[in-house]
């Protein structure tokens, strides 16, 4: 369903542009995110959509531009590079991740992922032994570990079977229950049965 909703955001984007040398990567963006949306980011390769998940991350640098207007959300980001110590398994990976990141979801919720994703037997193989799609899916449980208000997930789903996709579906409706997502997608069919937003960015790189 596409939102109409009109509280208060949890993030207002107005007219951000970011240049990498000469080159424009994102002219006068703006976009709102709201609690318990997603928010869907499309556009060609090298339209700009992991900088635009990067300078969120940054977004001390463009204060005038990327805000926060009720609370300075917690956020926790999933990019292309999977972010998981790779010689470790998966059970120390997110042992290390629960130590560090404070206030987490539940233990059973995270076994309950780790079953749907068919990832408990493997838990304490290291993530080298992993394949592309097991590692995608270890990769996003990290990420939504820790309880925060803002996901920023850039492709989650690359590399995942259908299965997969289905149960990652699944868990990201279950996050919308108490936080909001920012979502980069090449994939125009994808939905979550949640109230939605799209942007789409241009192509800079020609
Ligand atoms: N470190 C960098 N140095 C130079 N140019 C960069 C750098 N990072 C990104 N760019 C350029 O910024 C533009 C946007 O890149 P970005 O990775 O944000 O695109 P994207 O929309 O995420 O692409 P894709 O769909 O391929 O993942 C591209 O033209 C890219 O070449």
């Amino acid at each position: 369903m596409v939102s109409s909703q009109t509280s208060i955001p949890v993030l207002e984007c107005s007219g951000l542009s970011y240049s990498i040398g000469r080159k424009s990567v994102l002219k006068n963006v703006s976009f709102s995110v709201f609690p318990n949306e997603v928010l869907f980011v499309r556009g060609m390769n090298g339209s700009g959509k992991t900088t635009l998940l990067k300078s969120i991350l940054q977004h001390d640098k463009f204060k005038d531009r990327i805000k926060f207007p009720s609370f300075s959300p917690k956020l926790s980001y999933l990019g292309h590079d999977l972010g998981l110590y790779t010689t470790l398994s998966l059970e120390e990976n997110l042992e290390y991740f629960r130590g560090i990141a404070g206030d987490c979801r539940p233990e059973d919720q995270i076994v309950s992922w780790l079953k749907d994703f068919r990832l408990w037997q493997r838990r304490k193989d290291p993530v080298s032994s992993f394949s592309r799609g097991m590692k995608q899916k270890a990769a996003l449980v990290r990420a939504l570990l820790p309880n925060v208000d803002l996901y920023l997930l850039d492709e989650p789903l690359t590399a995942l079977d259908s299965e997969g996709e289905s149960k990652a579906r699944a868990v990201l409706e279950n996050v919308l229950d108490t936080s909001s997502i920012i979502m980069v997608t090449h994939d125009p069919n994808f939905s979550l049965n949640a109230k939605f937003r799209l942007l789409e960015l241009g192509e800079n790189s020609k």
